[in-house]
């Protein structure tokens, strides 16, 4: 026995590379219950039983290694040894799902013929359980002729023996192993079988609710009516269960600010901490329960299942404007951030496809603009509900999540037309088993959620608006002159502002376009801190930013700005990845520009048709 220096582990999708990935390094790799989460290889550090560290590699989930998509292509040219910059593992530890044993046998063959060492992880066999399969590893072994391994990554279970065998391997790939295996396509799926059949030992004919959950879920009427109205729950929620914690962090920076405005002697340093610090930064951190609750909503969707359920829902909606069922994980994604989302697209095959959803991603209601819209809606919606406790402000919020995908369908049909025009391709899915969320597993993802929300107020969003605090607090205004029209940034706002007055926009608001072009949340601290700046007195200077907006602006106006969000690309990552994922600046560019133009006339259009009713 040899040293090792590298294991990968490879499978199909979804059979819990990750999971068992995070099991034997302590990591913390996003796994959620379908297939294509994750789309790039990943390196962490295994320790053997016997002390000895090794890298260890979770690569994207594959169905063969005629890669289809740009995530498979990872894994062949991994395993394979063709990845540039990377040497063969020196073992494969190959991931079955215990209860979908025959699918996944077909990709394990092609996997054995390396003739690398392999050690198989039978995983997920508390589910073959539930679902009455008893199984008999040994036979597996036998007819695999490779150690396999019992676990139940989500528990730990077999994690131990696992690294055991790892550390047993051989290191010398089996010369024999090609002509023992090469088999055609069919000849794999037909010796699958057998293979899976030998293993099962015994097969209880258990009722499976499943069947019956998805009799409802997925029907072609109730189906939609279903995903319809969670999402409607959801917003809903967002503004209702948020608002007392909401409330009370706002009452929390506003106690901060009062405290520093009385201990401290007035001065540059003051304002900055209040101005800048706490009316700016502070006014973006109190959307942290917002954030927190939709995305408790997403992860409870993509860890019981749900989520594949509703990709398979709108695969036909997505074929009507060209795209596929493949497209809606994607977007989905989005809903949180377009940047995973746009790397989500790797597990898109056609080229047409992956490009026309990178280029409508960011059409998908980010968690970024969910602060953008919440401080516009509660300054301009009354707290009003309409119908049985039906709340008007999440009714808005909800029509705003629509109008983006409405926008992204148009958009889609548009392109897929004319640019990125094409056949259709097909769209195979397969559906994850139900699962219970466990709550160890949420409550890690809401925190690593939390955690980027606030680090992104710690950088980004604070470094764009003292940034701005700078630009608007110098130079000094003179007696009876506003600091806006006195300030470096008043100019900057003079220039951009010719463009945005025609859509209804004030200066502020064309001014907080400018630094929230790093990201949207921008938008509000650069308002909360312009609006600060600019305060006659102290009563005004001691109010919120909703307040000042509700005062200040007209409804109409805080319409137009709300159209802007939709569609705007107000932010850099989003860009970047963009151009990383289609290489080259084309695409972004493209995106880029009709984004802004459709912005621009949306955000008209709405200004111009609320005017005109009076609004
Ligand atoms: N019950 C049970 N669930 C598991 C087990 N292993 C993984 N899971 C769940 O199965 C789902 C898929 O796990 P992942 O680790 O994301 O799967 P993957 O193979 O990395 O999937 P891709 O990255 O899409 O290729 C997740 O919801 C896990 O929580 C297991 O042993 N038992
Ligand atoms: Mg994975």
């Amino acid at each position: 026995m040899s040293r090792k220096h590298t294991v990968a582990l490879v499978g199909n999708p979804n059979s819990g590379k990750s999971a068992l990935f995070n099991a034997l390094t302590g990591a913390r790799q996003k796994i959620a219950n379908y297939a294509g989460v994750t789309v790039e290889r990943k390196a962490g550090r295994l320790t053997l039983p016997s002390g000895e560290p090794v890298e260890l590699l979770d690569l994207p989930g594959a169905y063969s290694f005629d890669a289809a998509s740009p995530d498979e292509a990872v894994t062949r040219d991994v395993v394979k040894g063709t990845f540039e910059g990377e040497v063969v593992p020196d073992v494969l530890i190959l991931v079955l799902d215990a209860a979908n044993l025959e699918q996944h046998l077909v990709f394990a063959q092609e996997v054995l013929e390396l003739g690398r060492p392999t050690i198989v992880a039978l995983n997920m066999v508390d589910l073959a359980e539930r679902d009455g399969l008893t199984l008999d590893p040994e036979a597996l072994s036998e007819a695999l002729g490779v150690p396999v391994i019992p676990t139940v990554a989500v528990r730990r279970r077999g994690i131990t023996e696992l690294a055991a065998a790892v550390a047993e391997a051989e290191t010398h790939a089996d010369e024999e192993a090609h002509k023992r295996w090469h088999l055609t396509l069919p000849e794999r799926r037909l010796s699958a079988k057998h293979m899976a059949r030998a293993a099962i030992l015994s097969k209880s004919t258990r009722h499976t609710i499943e069947n019956g959950v998805d009799r409802i879920l997925l029907n072609p009427w109730i189906g939609p009516v279903i995903l319809f109205g969670l999402l409607f729950v959801i917003f809903q929620a967002v503004f209702a269960w948020a608002t007392p914690f909401a409330d009370a962090l706002e009452g929390g920076v506003g106690v901060l600010s009062a405290g520093v405005t009385d201990t401290m002697a007035p001065g540059i340093f003051r304002d900055f901490l209040t101005e800048g610090v706490l009316a700016g930064v502070g006014s973006v951190v109190v959307f942290l329960p917002q954030i927190v609750i939709l995305f408790a909503f997403i992860l409870v969707m993509e860890a019981s299942g749900y989520m594949a359920r509703a990709a398979f829902l709108m695969d036909r909606l997505m074929a009507g404007v060209g795209l596929s069922g493949k497209s809606f994980i994607p977007l989905l994604s989005s809903f949180a951030c377009a940047i995973p989302g746009i790397m989500a697209t790797r597990s898109i095959a056609d080229p047409k496809d992956r490009l026309t959803t990178i280029l409508i991603a960011p059409l998908m209601t980010c968690s970024a603009r969910l602060p953008v819209y919440a401080v516009i809606i509660s300054a301009v919606i009354p707290e009003t509900t309409v119908g049985a406790g039906v709340g008007l402000q999440g009714l808005v919020l909800f029509a705003l999540y629509v109008a983006g995908i409405v926008g992204a369908m148009i958009v889609a049909l548009v392109l897929r037309r004319t640019v990125t025009k094409g056949a259709a391709s097909g769209f195979i899915m397969e559906l994850p088993r139900y699962q219970l969320p466990r709550i160890k597993d949420l409550a890690i993802g809401l925190w690593q959620r939390a955690w980027v929300f606030l680090r992104r107020a710690g950088t980004i969003i604070f470094v764009a608006t003292i940034a701005l605090w700078v630009l608007l607090s110098f130079p000094k205004a003179d007696e009876g002159e506003s600091q806006l029209d006195a300030s470096y940034a008043g100019a900057v706002a003079d220039t951009i502002h010719p463009v945005l007055e025609p859509v209804g926009f004030n200066r502020e608001m064309s001014l907080a376009l400018v630094p929230a072009i790093a990201a949207r949340e921008v938008a509000v601290s650069a308002l909360a801190t312009t609006y600060a700046i600019n305060a006659e007195d102290e009563d005004l200077a001691a109010q919120g930013v909703t307040e000042r907006i509700a005062a200040l602006w007209t409804l109409p106006m805080a319409l137009a700005f709300l159209a802007w969000f939709v569609f705007a690309p107000q932010c850099l990552s989003t860009i970047a990845v963009a151009r990383r994922e289609t290489n080259g600046w084309k695409w972004p560019i493209v995106m880029v520009v009709y984004l802004f133009a459709l912005a621009w006339i949306a955000a008209g259009a709405t200004y111009w048709i609320a005017v005109s009713l009076g609004l």
